[in-house]
């Protein structure tokens, strides 16, 4: 190929980025980065402003308030933006009597590439077997895999991808992970939007959680991870006599609507000897981890009480109110 368009940090740095549809607030005081060489995730659930904020990431959207770069400029002013970002904005039409082979070669003489870049992402995204076929008789997966061959055709430096795991079946998404591994680990940028973070859970390191529009973690997937805290769960025949020894011993206390006690800080032995030297029987007590899945579901339904500020990290875990300053960890 000739000229790359590779020169430039490759970062999306998205600062104060808010956006109102009406009454709407879909997006709101929106920051962070994605930098290149790791895989980011940007999640949330349906209807927390996602694809709004990667619209306005790539031009699609005007912001009510805020900027969004790529290279440190807005998507408008970049020189060949194709060359530098390749995106998949939701499911993708394609005309239906047109071969895979036939649409790449359609849209990289509109980028002005030579033919054989159509060849070159087919193998790229594995449908090399299938180039000769009418895009109509595709399934989804393949159409997924068809438009990200369709974003990888400037050999840009950026992906922006809007739940590219849908309609992808197991073997499908186990692909797209190893891929998209590979790509951020050739130097580039990934930001890749999902509504489950089981599904991207192996695939991305940096995480950008978001609510109601607004962001509620950004860090690393492995500091999220240690932000999970385990509880014990207990049923005692006097929690009023049982809570001060819990206090005395500085762990944490969660009132359970069911009369349970909920503890933090300690194991269940632990919490076991301090009720028999308060005198307080237990009827009953249970281990509870919170998985990652249930984190994130905390996250974003907003009732998440924040565990201990990691200071020396750049993670930013939500405060009490289950929501971030929304400033989240820019560098
Ligand atoms: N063009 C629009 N006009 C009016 N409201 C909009 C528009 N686009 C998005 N919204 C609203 O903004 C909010 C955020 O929507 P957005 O599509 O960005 O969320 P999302 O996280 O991508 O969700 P999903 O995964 O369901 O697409 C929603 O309440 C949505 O209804």
């Amino acid at each position: 190929m000739e000229e790359r368009v590779h020169d430039g940090s490759g970062r999306i740095m998205v600062q104060g980025l808010s956006k109102s549809f009406g009454p709407i607030n879909a997006v709101q005081n929106l920051s962070f980065a994605v930098r290149p060489g790791a895989v980011t995730g940007f999640l949330g659930p349906n209807g927390s402003g996602k694809t709004t904020t990667l619209r306005m990431i790539l031009g699609l959207v005007t912001p009510s308030a805020g900027t969004a770069t790529i290279n440190g400029q807005p998507f408008h002013q970049l020189a060949n933006p194709a060359r530098v970002v390749g995106a998949v904005l939701e499911a993708q039409s394609f005309h239906p009597g047109r071969t895979a082979r036939n649409h790449l070669r359609c849209y990289a003489a509109a980028m002005n590439l030579p033919d054989e870049q159509a060849d070159r992402v087919l193998e790229l995204v594995g449908l090399t077997s299938a180039a000769q076929r009418k895009a109509g008789t595709f399934s989804l997966g393949m159409r997924q895999r068809l438009a990200l061959a369709t974003a990888l055709l400037g050999d840009p430096q950026v992906l922006v991808l809007d739940e590219p795991a849908n309609g992808l079946d197991p073997e499908g998404i186990a692909w797209l992970r190893n891929f998209l591994k590979a790509f951020a680990a050739s130097g580039r940028t990934v930001l890749v939007s999902s509504h489950l973070l089981r599904e991207m859970e192996h695939t991305v390191e940096h995480v950008v959680i978001i609510s109601h529009g607004q962001c509620v973690y950004d860090g690393h997937l492995d500091e999220l991870r240690a932000a999970q805290r385990s509880r014990v769960l207990v049923q005692a025949s006097d929690p009023n006599k049982l809570v001060p020894a819990l206090q005395d011993a500085e762990l944490g206390i969660d009132y359970l609507p069911d009369g349970r006690l909920a503890v933090t800080g300690a194991d269940s032995r632990t919490v076991a000897d301090l009720a028999l030297g308060a005198g307080v029987a237990l009827y009953g007590m249970e281990d509870e981890q919170v998985d990652l899945e249930q984190l994130f579901f905390q996250l974003t339904s907003g009732q998440y009480a924040a565990p201990e500020q990691h200071p020396a990290t750049a993670a930013r875990p939500p405060d009490a109110s289950g929501h971030g300053s929304g400033n989240g960890g820019i560098a």
